[in-house]
């Protein structure tokens, strides 16, 4: 994998682009960012987006600059990359890193399996930083290997939490009003202290908001801001939008985002977005049958009742388990009916095995078999035992817990047990 500097032979394309699984739903929102709608043909604007990561993290106060700190074993820079390859109509992704840092991006790059990743020098300021990453994008420089984009997303790698329908509101905002930015309500007022340290002035808090990222903007645009951009507001600048305003007089679009948004500062914001994540992933659960359009199958009530305890609940008959798995769903259950064989067990068992869904957290898979307890021999309820607990013990080396729940009685039973309920 081969790094581009500026003024180096053109950015490293950091293996092809994986395009995400829920096509429909994106190739919709790429037809909203037309404006135009489905009915007129689907002309969505070329987006690209460009990551400041090279920065040192001060304010952390740790050795290791901040993007590149494990959340769960993974590194902060990671999640935000994860977030917007997610996004199939964001085309390219360019991150800013230092040439000291180069080689760990590469690593966490190849690690992670993230993909259409290109990655330049930073700069000294993060105004800097984006610059850069904005020349990859340009038409105007030599060597170039990515296509000037239409619209261009600027979001930082400290802000691990960006959803897709966030950027879709300001990449559409941006193609109308030139410029957009996230903000939030302030939390605190903001005041302005005199020479002497004591209060000048203080701002209503109500009437101002803090500017948050993503920003999304017309690539001529903030190109331009920042090729006129002054030397002072390159070094001391700190915000994107005020650069489009300042040098091509564009008033952005703000728009409100999530409480999640924000940034990784402190050290305190790495407990919590660990603690983010983990919600999560622990909200999400998919049960797994084995027959496909029995609607009276006991999978159909566990979904019931678990959707009264969770956010995201699935249920397949395992032909979209691909995509399930690439949604990163990392808790199973899957329910067999009278059958002992685990076949579908071992079929989703090998779907995630193939997937490395597990690097980064441990996968829960919950085998359920109702048998018919009158007609298993007994030396085969024992088999049944040891065959799940050797599946156990093999899949554990790749991160995957695997349980085992035999549930036996007699099939007249659960014949009258489905007819009650
Ligand atoms: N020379 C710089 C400085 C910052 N950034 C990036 O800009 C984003 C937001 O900046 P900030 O939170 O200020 O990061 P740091 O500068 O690393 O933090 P600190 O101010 O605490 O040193 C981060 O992704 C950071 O890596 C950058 O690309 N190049
Ligand atoms: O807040 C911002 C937008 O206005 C930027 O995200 C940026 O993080 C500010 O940079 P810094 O923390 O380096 O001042």
């Amino acid at each position: 994998m081969e790094s581009w500097l500026p003024g180096s032979s053109g950015p490293a394309e950091v293996g092809p682009r994986l395009r995400g699984l829920r096509g429909a739903d994106l190739a919709a929102s790429a037809c909203l960012l037309s404006g135009a709608g489905a009915e007129a043909g689907c002309s969505a604007p070329a987006v690209a987006a460009v990551l400041p990561a090279g920065g040192s993290g001060e304010r952390m106060g740790v050795p290791t600059p901040k993007q590149f700190c494990p959340i769960l074993e993974r590194p902060l820079i990671s999640y935000t990359l994860q977030a917007l390859e997610r996004v199939s109509w964001i085309k390219d992704i360019v991150v800013a890193v230092t040439g000291e840092n180069m080689e760990a991006m590469k690593c966490i790059i190849q690690r992670y399996q993230h993909k259409g990743i290109s990655l330049v020098e930073s700069g000294v300021t993060r105004h800097r930083s984006i610059f850069n990453g904005l020349k990859a994008l340009a038409e105007d420089q030599p060597n170039r290997r990515l296509s000037k984009p239409e619209v261009v997303i600027i979001h930082d790698a400290v802000r691990p939490f960006v959803e897709e329908d966030v950027l879709l509101k300001l990449v559409t905002a941006a193609k109308e009003h030139g410029a957009a930015g996230a903000i939030r309500p302030l939390v605190s007022t903001v005041i302005s202290p005199s020479a002497d340290g004591c209060l000048d002035h203080s701002l209503e808090r109500a009437r101002h908001r803090a500017s948050e990222m993503p920003q999304a903007f017309l690539f001529d645009v903030i190109y331009e801001a920042y090729q006129q951009c002054s030397d002072y507001d390159l070094e001391f600048g700190t915000e994107c939008l005020h650069l489009a305003l300042k040098y091509c007089h564009i008033k952005a679009k703000l728009i409100e985002g999530s409480p999640d948004l924000w940034k990784v500062t402190y050290k305190r914001d790495l407990y919590a977005a660990e603690s983010i994540i983990k919600e999560r992933i622990s909200q999400q659960i998919c049960v797994v049958m084995d027959t496909k359009e029995d609607e009276e199958h006991v999978g159909h009530r566990l979904e019931e009742m678990l959707k009264n305890e969770l956010n995201h609940v699935k249920v397949t008959s395992g032909r979209d388990l691909q995509q399930i798995i690439l949604e990163e769903c990392y808790n199973f259950v899957c329910v067999n009916v009278m059958t002992s064989d685990f076949e579908e067990t071992q079929k989703l068992l090998n779907m995630l095995e193939e997937s490395n869904l597990s690097i980064l957290y441990p996968v829960v898979v919950i085998s359920v078999q109702f048998l018919d307890y009158e007609s298993e021999p007994s030396g085969q309820k024992m088999e049944n035992l040891m065959r799940i607990r050797e599946f156990a013990k093999e899949v554990k080396k790749t991160n995957i817990l695997l349980y085992g729940l035999l549930v036996y009685y007699p099939q007249v039973c659960v014949s009258q047990w489905l007819a009650k309920q």
